[in-house]
């Protein structure tokens, strides 16, 4: 039995239906990277995934049991990195990790922070404050989060944006200890990151135009 799956899924945002009948699945230590033009749903699909978006139609499961069923129960299980997120610029960089790792339940927060920033190669940051990170920076210290605590399921939006070659590679790596331990990675991407044997979902195959029909 698939670890994590979706049946069925159908996409509504306001008035547009961005997806339907789109199903996947992912076992144990697998990985889905989601391919596909901008404004396809790859995004869509990865907040749905998340729980932060309810699918109009279909359904998620994780281990057998339907997600909508104990949704806070789903939250604790993922970390979701988006485009927006939001680095606090007052606090220094470790601190913004810190709060992160606090709410994701780091017995040691300070020092998950650290050990994290360390392992996405930007521990020179750690007391540096938001407001003055560049973004790549940035976009390493979201990453970071996924590290400072752990949770079987991450869902990534095109992580690798603002990422040097160094930071993708530290980034690939990461993805494969998190699957060699059995975690689950979702990842959106314009094919800059390396995710061997990893399924692939073309958003194309699924989308619909706003008429309903499929788009050419
Ligand atoms: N909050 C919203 N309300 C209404 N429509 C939305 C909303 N957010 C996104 N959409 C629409 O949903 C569709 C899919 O957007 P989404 O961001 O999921 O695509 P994407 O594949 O991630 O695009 P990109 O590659 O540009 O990030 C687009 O047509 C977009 O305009």
């Amino acid at each position: 039995m698939p670890l994590f799956a979706g049946t069925d899924l159908t996409c509504l945002r306001g008035e547009r239906l961005v997806f339907q009948d789109l199903s996947f699945s992912v076992e144990a230590g697998g990985a889905l990277v989601l391919l596909g033009p901008n404004g396809s749903g790859k995004s869509s699909l990865l907040r749905l995934m998340a729980g932060l978006l309810r699918p109009f139609a279909g359904g998620l499961s994780w281990d057998g049991a339907a997600v909508a069923d104990d949704p806070d129960l789903h939250r604790g299980r993922v970390h979701y990195v988006g485009h927006l997120d939001a680095v606090k610029p007052v606090l220094s960089a470790r601190e913004n990790l810190a709060f992160w790792a606090e709410m994701g339940g780091a017995a040691d927060p300070m020092a998950a922070a650290l050990a994290a920033l360390e392992r996405l190669g930007v521990p020179h940051i750690a007391d540096i404050p938001g407001r003055y990170l560049s973004a790549g920076q940035k976009r390493r210290l979201n990453l970071a989060r996924v590290l400072a605590a752990p949770a079987p399921l991450w869902l990534l939006d095109e992580p690798s944006v603002a990422l040097d070659r160094a930071g993708i590679g530290q980034l690939e790596a990461a993805i494969a200890e998190h699957r060699a331990g059995g975690g689950i990675v979702v990842v959106s991407t314009h094919a800059e990151i390396e995710v061997p044997e990893a399924d692939t979902l073309h958003m194309d195959d699924f989308a619909v135009g706003m008429d309903g029909s499929p788009l050419e």
